[in-house]
């Protein structure tokens, strides 16, 4: 790893410094890490190769492009041959065809028939199952793969690929939540209710994929490098780097369209996912109602807020998790000038001349979609039926040549069932014996086929009901830019007004694909254009064609304007809390502190705040963590020594309570409490009661909660926006005399609270921390700390959380005192660098805090504890786990049973070949 600075945990180097500031690191290093859901290749072992006739290594693996994608693959050769950039190219290998090649061994030893790797599986090989099983890949055949891969790519290496190997069991699985959970999803599909057991499943697999792209960026990473993460594959990746490198640029493109909040609310991980994402600076869609609708989820599902940036038209700032993140639009391109080139060859004139005279005296409406139930094939079929039954005159002039493409999202078998019947009922009710008017491809095509249907079609037909931005559509107006000898300059196209493309292409004959006789009245209207008809609307819409050579430079200029901004402002960003460090630096630990806040950290905020208890979870997880006599617990709230008693003290007698912000506390295993605040002068508590009951005549909804010194007036059961304008009022008047009385005024969440200066959360902080963990609180009336207590009395392992305001009293306590200590105790730092000290704030957005990570809500702040006492499964969240090339967790005892059986299995593959030979 190149520089992990551990951000999302105590910073080893500068105890002082808020995570997030940077040190002395170019801006911009010049590289670009593009961290791609797949590379662009379909892999398959050559059955033809063996190696003890000396065949070259590299022949064992065939490579062969794959479709889809175009305008990304196009984005990275471009920034490849770019004087300007470094690039790097992370992505997985897709399912790695294994061949029947590795089928062949006999299996020799039974023991080794255990788990998932057992000879007689790998039998299975020749069977229908092979791409279900492991493959085994020695440390060489990797190194050849990755060096065949790189050279597919670049043959001058200009552009580096590093593969991300995920080699296990059923390959497939890496792309279960995202093609099973997600795609839907975002394409306003709704599963059918389940268990939720199959979607648990490829949850785990989904963090897992994420979290081994996140460890091999973690490889390559330098300071200043531009990370570019595209799709919904990857949008934990973000996050997960943030924890590791709080200063990095990371830039998320999504490329498919993004729903209305009404539609992704219903993913169960969908608080996880904006989380993941949320981890970049920038996160860009490919049309601006995109944009508009994933600012909105932030809001609603987050409660993070959002402006407007004035400076730059359709941007918005979402302040979420302590950072400012840019989040806009930037419709990808295609490569226009290589589509030109390579659709006006002699070869492809040739091609279009053997399409024309096939149909002659007829036009061809061309289409070309991937099957799945958004691309609306079904739709175009029904419209053009439609067509042929209202305007008998063309039934016998014109062709739809469509091109169906497989794949794995969508309902495959039931679609294509419901396609063919549809071109039968066509072609049986208005083709010939010699004729038919539907041509129904379903296949890939070859790219010069394709570009040779572009240019021969008379009109490109797209009726998608939802897609982020259709390339055929640009493509197609691309190719009929050109004039050629055999008229197949400007030809009209037909685009749905849900495709993505048709924000961009807003001159094309925009229809609703839903409305079959709109699209038919508009096919004829296409097919029935003159010359100078078509001429305007090409000239239009060829202008209109975002180049992605355009598309790169625009969003890189973006990326490197943001990172100057943020370098210039010293913009301080809160990174999610790094929880594979925060459990090792746990585990090492003897002496643990936890100081807990109580209400939005360890409960969700509720109305009443009678009704925020803690949750049979809650307890079950403290317990466990007080039953380790290494840790001791401590809830530091603003609520009164009698909830806190009631709720916590009396079930859990093991906790040390603190209540009112400081004014009471009760040591850990006592009964009795201490009042901080005896000599304090209680007359201001009327005062101050007189004004918040005048305040809550004038707002209904509100209320006074009397504690014992504490007032606290509630306003969350009033008008929000009333509530706000009198806490403010309110807050006012206090202020003008609270500093003569030594009172301290706070605003918390939907609240006003009034107590004396001289006690806060931060002053318990340092009670706790400067004194032998395990001993008992000393409460004399002149308590100074003791500096003197030797490193060894003194906890190894502080994990505070808090969610408010209040909390921020802990947070600057902790840095203040492992700023001392790194003075003090200069050789006192564990194997890790530093003193385990976590300061960490819980929750959203614009807030600033001096805490150096952040967790989202109470539900990641009880996974997180769940997962010290081993309670909540290393896969549940992301950022919790390290992975081999197989996809075992690194180091556990199936990784290591799975490399044994790598092992044996290439011992009895050479074994088998030699006695072959
Ligand atoms: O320091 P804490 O443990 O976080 O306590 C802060 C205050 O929490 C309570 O009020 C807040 O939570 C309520 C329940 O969710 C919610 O209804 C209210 O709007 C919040 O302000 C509590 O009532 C206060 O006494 C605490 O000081
Ligand atoms: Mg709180």
């Amino acid at each position: 790893m190149s520089n992990d600075t551990k951000h999302g945990g105590p910073n080893p180097e500068s105890p002082a410094t808020k995570t997030g500031e940077r040190a002395q690191d170019p801006v911009i290093s010049g590289r670009i890490i593009n961290c791609v859901p797949q590379l662009p290749y379909r892999i398959s072992r050559n059955d033809q190769y063996s190696a003890l006739n000396g065949d070259d290594p590299s022949d064992e693996w065939d490579m062969e492009p794959i479709s889809g994608n175009s305008a990304l693959y196009s984005s990275l050769y471009l920034l490849r041959d770019s004087p300007d950039w470094e690039e790097h190219v992370v992505g997985w290998t897709g399912e790695i065809d294994p061949g029947n090649g590795f089928a062949y061994v006999a299996p020799t030893d039974p023991s080794l028939k255990s788990g998932d790797h057992s000879a007689n599986e790998d039998s299975k090989y020749n069977s229908q199952e092979s791409n279900e099983d492991p493959l085994y890949l020695s440390k060489e055949q990797k190194k050849v793969m990755a060096l065949k891969l790189q050279s597919q790519e670049d043959s001058q290496n200009k552009m580096t690929v590093h593969p991300v190997w995920l080699l296990r069991r059923d390959q497939s699985r890496w792309r279960g939540y995202a093609d099973n959970v997600m795609w839907p999803a975002l394409h306003y599909i709704l599963n059918p209710p389940s268990d939720g057991q199959k979607e648990n499943t490829w949850w785990y697999d989904y963090v897992k994929f994420n979290e081994a792209y996140a460890a091999k960026v973690a490889q390559i990473y330098k300071p200043g490098d531009i990370v570019w993460v595209h799709d919904y594959n990857l949008m934990l990746l973000p996050q997960l780097l943030r924890m590791r490198f709080g200063d990095a640029v990371i830039a998320y493109f999504h490329h498919a369209p993004w729903p209305s909040n009404e539609y992704f609310r219903c993913l169960s991980k969908r608080k996880q996912l904006l989380d993941g994402v949320l981890g970049s600076n920038r996160i860009c869609f490919q049309n601006d109602g995109f944009a508009r609708h994933f600012v909105s989820g932030c809001k609603r599902l987050l409660d993070s807020t959002s402006t407007k940036n004035k400076n730059a038209k359709g941007e918005w700032l979402i302040s979420a998790y302590g950072g400012d993140v840019v989040v806009d639009s930037l419709p990808i391109g295609v490569n226009t000038e290589q589509i030109l080139r390579k659709a006006f060859t002699s070869d492809i004139d040739a091609k279009v001349k053997t399409i024309k005279d096939a149909y002659q005296g007829k036009k061809i409406i061309f289409g070309r979609d991937r099957l799945d139930s958004v691309r609306g094939v079904v739709q175009k079929l029904q419209a053009y039926e439609a067509f042929l039954a209202m305007y008998p005159e063309w039934r016998d002039k014109v062709v739809l040549i469509q091109v169906s493409r497989p794949t794995s999202t969508g309902n495959g078998l039931k679609l294509e069932q419901q396609v063919n019947e549809l071109v039968n009922s066509i072609n049986s009710q208005y083709g010939s014996l010699n004729f038919s008017p539907v041509q129904h491809y379903h296949m890939r095509i070859p790219e010069d086929v394709y570009y040779s249907l572009l240019r021969a079609a008379n009109v490109c037909l797209i009726t998608s009901v939802r897609d982020g931005m259709n390339t055929t559509a640009l493509e197609y107006v691309t190719v009929k830019s050109k004039a050629s000898k055999d008229k197949c300059y400007a030809h009209p196209l037909v685009l749905s007004e849900f495709s993505g493309s048709s924000t961009v292409l807003k001159d094309a004959i925009i229809v609703n694909p839903w409305d079959s006789v709109a699209v038919s009245k508009s096919l004829k209207r296409a097919l029935s254009m003159t010359n100078t008809e078509k001429d305007v609307l090409e000239k239009k819409l060829w202008a209109r064609v975002p180049t992605i050579q355009d598309w790169n430079t625009s969003f890189l200029e973006r990326m490197v304007a943001i990172a100057e901004k943020r370098d210039s402002e010293d913009s301080k960003i809160t990174p999610a809390l790094n929880r594979p460090l925060l459990f090792k630096t746990y585990q090492a630990a003897k002496r643990r502190l936890f100081l807990f806040d109580y209400d939005g950290t360890l409960t969700p905020i509720v109305q009443d705040p009678a009704a925020a208890i803690p949750s049979a979870k809650l307890f079950r997880i403290l317990s466990k963590l007080a039953a380790d006599p290494n840790n001791q617990i401590w809830i530091i709230s603003g609520r009164d020594q009698q909830f806190l008693s009631k709720w916590l003290g009396s079930r859990m007698p093991q906790l040390g309570l603190s209540a009112e912000h400081g004014c009471f506390m009760k040591d850990v295993a006592c009964e009795e409490w201490v009042n901080l605040t005896t000599k304090f002068d209680m007359s201001w508590q009327k005062k101050v009661h007189d004004v918040m009951d005048q305040i809550t005549i004038q707002t209904p909804g509100s209320f006074v909660e009397k504690k014992k010194v504490a007032l606290t007036w509630h306003y969350r059961r009033a008008d929000p926006e009333q509530g706000e304008f009198y806490a403010s009022k309110l807050k006012k008047t206090l202020d003008g005399f609270a500093s003569e009385l030594g009172l301290e005024v706070m605003e918390g969440k939907a609240n006003v609270e009034v107590r004396p200066k001289f006690v806060n959360k931060g002053e318990i902080v340092k009670r706790l921390v400067w004194h032998p963990l395990g001993e008992k609180q000393l409460y004399d009336d002149d308590f100074t700390i003791d500096e003197s207590v030797p490193k060894d009395r003194l906890p190894e392992f502080i994990l505070c959380l808090g969610d408010d305001f209040t909390d921020e009293d802990m947070f600057s306590q902790l840095n203040h005192i492992e700023e001392v200590w790194h003075k003090k105790f200069p050789d006192g730092k564990n194997d890790c660098g530093h003193y385990g000290f976590y300061p960490v704030t819980v929750g959203s957005a614009s807030k600033k805090t001096v805490a150096k990570a952040h967790l989202t809500d109470p539900q990641q702040v009880l996974d997180t504890l769940g997962l010290l006492v081993g309670d909540v499964s290393l896969f549940q969240s992301a950022g919790t786990v390290e992975l081999d090339d197989r996809g075992h967790v690194r180091d556990s005892e199936s990784s290591m049973k799975s490399e044994q059986a790598g092992v044996a299995y290439n011992m009895r593959r050479t074994a088998s070949l030699k006695d072959a030979s």
